[in-house]
């Protein structure tokens, strides 16, 4: 061992303290997984249970020290099980913060040739415009918006568009009579990708009650992948956009389209945590009116 210092009778090596950090390092971004979710109760029952195996190992009680080893030994496979939503968000992280992110080595390269390339050249206009009038005419609607992948798992759970972008398709998809009009739009390289696709549902146990499937999906589909959700709301008319586990409630159809314009142009990577300030607390129960909806729309610009 490669000797760093000593305390008291203790001898740390610089490849403990590297180890001690990597180990918070890892158990500070599950903490961030799982928190608020049932998961995390789980985790604090299994690491209570690992103490009291390590203790009872130190003290050499026998009996028990065997009963909780059987425990353990079997410990990881009950892991897998019961984690096996939050290793996948945890795997789903680390895939996307390196460099063999989908689409990623080939944006590099285009930056590389091309510092001015536009990853999405995407319109938002088009999409904003529909946005506004959906809340004004209370239409629920769900859309997500990926910049960096089609998310092909998602998109493939619903139906298949490749679409051309504009506000009359989108306000016919989200139409309460047409059949595409359940779950969630993709948007992805100016076009859209799917439509009437089912996002994962958040677990978390701290979203108040007036929100309902719609915003969870929104929610479990921020949580899981690089993606912002837009979300108009059936009931109230009300804009959230939902990135990184977070909500952002109450939003004009201007704010929607910072956020958007802020998370397609990679501004918000840095801005994120700034940006994601109002993360739903329970006492964040004010709902626009249908009026104020619809005055809020009359405030912008006109659509086409
Ligand atoms: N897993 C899912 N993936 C995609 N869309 C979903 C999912 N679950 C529900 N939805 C959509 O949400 C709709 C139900 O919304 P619900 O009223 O429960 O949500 P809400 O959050 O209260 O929204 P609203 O404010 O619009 O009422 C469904 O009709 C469907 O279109």
């Amino acid at each position: 061992m490669i000797l760093g210092f000593q305390i008291g009778f203790l001898e740390i090596g610089w490849v403990d303290v590297f180890d001690i950090l990597f180990v918070s390092f890892f158990l500070y971004h599950v903490y961030k997984l799982m928190k608020g979710s049932v998961a995390i109760k789980i985790f604090l029952g299994f690491l209570f249970l690992y103490l009291i195996y390590l203790v009872v190992k130190a003290v050499d009680m026998e009996l028990l020290s065997i009963i909780l080893g059987q425990f353990m030994g079997v410990g990881v496979i009950a892991v897998i099980v019961l984690f096996q939503q939050e290793i996948r968000k945890f795997l789903l992280l680390l895939g996307k913060t390196t460099v063999f992110e989908e689409g990623n080595i080939l944006k590099n390269v285009q930056h590389f040739f091309h510092e001015k390339y536009d990853k999405n050249h995407l319109d938002v206009s088009p999409i904003i415009d529909g946005i506004k009038n959906m809340a004004g005419s209370n239409t629920g609607a769900l859309i997500v918006f990926s910049r960096s992948s089609e998310l092909k798992f998602f998109a493939d759970s619903g139906d298949r568009l490749e679409a051309k972008i504009s506000k009359r398709l989108i306000m016919a998809i989200f139409n309460k009579h047409s059949p595409l009009h359940d779950g969630a739009i993709i948007i992805n390289n100016n076009r859209i990708v799917a439509a009437r696709c089912i996002l994962p549902v958040s677990e978390r146990d701290d979203i108040p009650a007036q929100y309902g499937l719609r915003h969870r999906a929104a929610l479990g589909m921020s949580e899981t992948t690089d993606s912002l959700v837009v979300i108009v709301s059936e009931e109230t008319g009300q804009l959230t956009v939902a990135r990184g586990g977070s909500f952002e409630h109450n939003l004009s159809t201007q704010e929607v389209r910072a956020r958007i314009n802020e998370y397609l142009s990679n501004l918000d990577d840095t801005k994120n945590e700034s940006l994601m300030t109002k993360a739903i607390k329970p006492d964040q129960k004010e709902k626009i009116s249908k009026k104020d909806a619809k005055e809020s729309s009359k405030q912008e610009l006109p659509v086409d």
